[in-house]
């Protein structure tokens, strides 16, 4: 593939202009422009820049895009406490699946320190080939850190496609990844298939706030990337008869120059993951009305065993803490029950709650949307509701 960003030597007339219009340093000046296309990010001011039109983005694609030779299914191995976050079992999943219809290796890239144990893990989840970068220079996540170590892989190996968790660490290297590497990134997406002509990545996901869902390909960069938010693809099913290959890389100080540095790591009272492994969630909503009330439903809430969510207007009203928001913009959940207390069911929000078993609504307007998503209705308002559900909960203890 040749670089996007083309110089005409022929009509450019060295005045350097494009240089000084660089943001970020990648054009230096001799006889000619030369172009850094690690630093290049195409955002075309050069182009802007130049009177005498001798820059050019080359947005052509290539005509056989399934003619490159990009190969191999790639998932981000995200590790969470030592262990691998569950989001990663479940594109590993997601990939076995694709790799049915693309007849490629599923391949999975693990780096941090003191890892390497997870290989086999990975690998009777289903990867045929784990990349491990196993240092203590990738102790801690940092994103820019890691962003060099897995382009340099990226550049190595030529994935044909690449999968991340769409995790708080996930988004972000993600986006940086895609960035350097020149290619588009499908946020969020809730299904992924090949296409079974083109053997492109499909990548659907919701949009203009969930009321249609958009079908994403990417013919002409590689990796094709996206990425998923927890709980939404079936995990891979363990094999620990699965034997696959594991290549190590080495890891030097220019891989560890970023410009932030971990001080310290403080833990939030409210455990972020928590909610994608709950069984029950109780989620307040603007209905909720004071501080007292959603108090008092938090409180029951963990007296049953349940984890305590909301929606974006209760997490507006300072009801809840906004990481465990629900929807759009916040978490995907798929509880076996979701008791939404005085939440009215708009769009952004039902989009976060499609995984859930059963959905139990509790609101005093009986034309409210969430009754149509809900397998159980109670029509009473959310301080009724809550003496009650007090009253039986107490009685069966
Ligand atoms: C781009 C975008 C992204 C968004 N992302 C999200 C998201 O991720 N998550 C999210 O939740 N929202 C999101 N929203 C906001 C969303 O559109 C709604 O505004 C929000 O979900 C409404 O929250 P709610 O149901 O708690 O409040 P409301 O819509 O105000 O509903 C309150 C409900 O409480 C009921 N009620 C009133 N009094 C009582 C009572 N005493 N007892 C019981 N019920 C009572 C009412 O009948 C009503 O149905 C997003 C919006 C946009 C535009």
């Amino acid at each position: 593939m040749s670089f996007a960003l083309n110089l005409d030597k022929d009509l450019c007339i060295g005045c350097g202009i494009c240089s000084e219009s660089c943001a970020f340093g990648a054009i230096t000046m001799s006889d000619f422009p030369e172009i850094n296309e690690d630093s290049c990010r195409l955002c075309g001011s050069c182009v802007q820049a130049c009177a005498a039109g001798a820059l050019k983005i080359n947005k052509e694609q290539p005509k056989d895009s399934a003619a490159d030779n990009s190969k191999g299914i790639w998932v981000w191995a995200e590790v969470e406490n030592g262990q691998l976050a569950p989001v990663s079992i479940e594109l590993l999943g997601k990939a076995v699946e694709l790799s049915e219809n693309l007849a490629q290796p599923v391949e999975a890239v693990l780096i941090g320190d003191g890892v390497s144990g997870l290989a086999d893990d990975l690998i009777a989840y289903g990867a045929d080939c784990v990349h491990v970068v196993d240092s203590p220079l990738m102790a801690d996540f940092i994103d820019e850190n890691y962003t060099k170590v897995f382009e340099r892989l990226i550049r190595q190996n030529r994935p044909a496609i690449l999968l991340m968790g769409a995790t708080l660490l996930g988004r972000g290297l993600s986006a940086r990844l895609a960035s350097v590497l020149h290619t588009g990134l499908t946020a969020d997406c809730t299904e992924l298939e090949i296409d079974k002509e083109t053997k492109l990545l499909r990548q659907i996901r919701p949009a203009f706030g969930g009321n249609l869902m958009a079908t994403i390909i990417n013919p002409a960069h590689r990796p094709q990337m996206a990425s998923v938010r927890p709980g939404i693809m079936r995990p891979a099913v363990k094999d620990d008869s699965r034997r696959g290959r594991v290549v190590r890389y080495d890891c030097d100080e220019s891989m560890n120059d970023a410009r932030v540095r971990l001080i310290e790591t403080l833990s939030s009272e409210v455990k972020h993951s928590s909610l994608s492994n709950s069984k029950i969630i109780v989620a307040i909503g603007r209905g909720v009305k004071t501080r007292k009330c959603a108090d008092e439903i938090s409180a029951w809430a963990k007296s049953i065993g349940a984890s305590v969510a909301g929606s974006r207007a209760a997490v507006e009203m300072g009801l809840v803490d906004a990481s465990v928001q629900v929807g759009q913009t916040g978490h995907t959940v798929a509880p076996d029950l979701y008791v939404a207390i005085g939440i009215s069911g708009q769009i952004q929000h039902t989009a976060g709650i499609v995984g859930a078993k059963k959905i139990m609504a509790i609101n005093t307007d009986r034309q409210a949307p969430i009754f149509s998503v809900a397998d159980y209705g109670w029509n009473i308002s959310a301080e009724e509701a809550l003496a009650r559900l007090v009253d039986i909960t107490s009685v069966k203890a």
